[in-house]
């Protein structure tokens, strides 16, 4: 990771579909090395914001500023791996350099998959295959990671071990992080702060300041449960 990295900024955001502003004077900054997690019901925007700050937004209007740096890595809830491409080549395509399979293999092992770099991708599990994505990530040093429900798809326990590695991987490398989820607890246990989306806003920005490891038995935790579940409206045990 550049030690001059930069976070990300995002002013006065609005994108309209039609008529329709889904993200209606938006502002989000988040800083090099910290992790958000954006919560919001089904269609609030999370999603079209994600792509915005991608630069994957082709298809709606809008203005406001956006401020990324040049890196930006984006995982989604589908790992994307192309099928007809072994493991390596998928970590490591569109990467330039002479050292680009070099650090692809660094990349794998850092994701625990040393010894499965001529693997093809049919051949892996739905976590292994997360795993690669974050490979394929991790490889092109990211500045600001953008992560779109990369667990959804996952049972439970591996979506658990894959947040014990994504903490692990952002705690060394550092990249700004906006990580969609629906998943309140998820959103507790991994961020410094989680965002709520409504109405095209933020409508609740809080800090999130409980120690490592997070339980959730801990009052503390389900404290953080409480006002987030409140601020989205629902009740415990639904989903968003
Ligand atoms: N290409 C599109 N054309 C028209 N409307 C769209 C398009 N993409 C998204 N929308 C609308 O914009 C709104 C926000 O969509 P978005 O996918 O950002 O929501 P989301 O918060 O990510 O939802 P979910 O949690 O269900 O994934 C929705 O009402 C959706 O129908």
């Amino acid at each position: 990771m550049a030690s001059n990295a930069r976070g990300l900024r995002v002013a006065n955001l609005v994108r309209r579909f039609g008529d329709r502003a889904v993200l209606d004077g938006l502002d989000l900054d988040i800083a090099p090395g910290e992790f958000v997690a954006l919560l919001g019901r089904s269609g609030s925007g999370k999603s079209t914001l994600l792509r915005a700050i991608a630069g994957l937004d082709y298809d709606v209007t809008g203005t406001g500023e956006l401020d990324v740096p040049d890196r930006v890595s984006v995982a989604f809830q589908d790992s994307r791996l192309l099928p007809w491409l072994r493991v390596l080549d998928n970590v490591v395509l569109g990467v330039g350099g002479s050292d680009a399979r070099e650090h692809g293999r660094q990349a794998l092992a850092e994701v625990g998959l040393e010894g499965r770099e001529r693997a093809w991708p049919s051949e892996l599990s739905g976590g292994e295959q997360q795993r690669v994505a974050l490979a394929r990530c991790l490889v092109r040093d990211p500045e600001v990671l953008l992560a779109d429900e990369p667990f959804g798809s996952l049972d439970a326990l591996t979506r658990i071990r894959m947040h014990g590695l994504l903490r692990e991987l952002c705690a060394r490398h550092r990249p700004a992080v906006l990580l969609v989820t629906h998943d309140v607890d998820e959103a507790v246990e991994l961020a410094d702060r989680v965002v709520v989306l409504e109405d095209g806003r933020i409508r609740l920005d809080v800090a999130v300041t409980l120690p490592a490891p997070r339980s959730h038995r801990d009052p503390g935790f389900q404290s953080y449960r409480d006002q987030l579940l409140l601020a989205l409206g629902i009740t415990e045990g639904a989903t968003p």
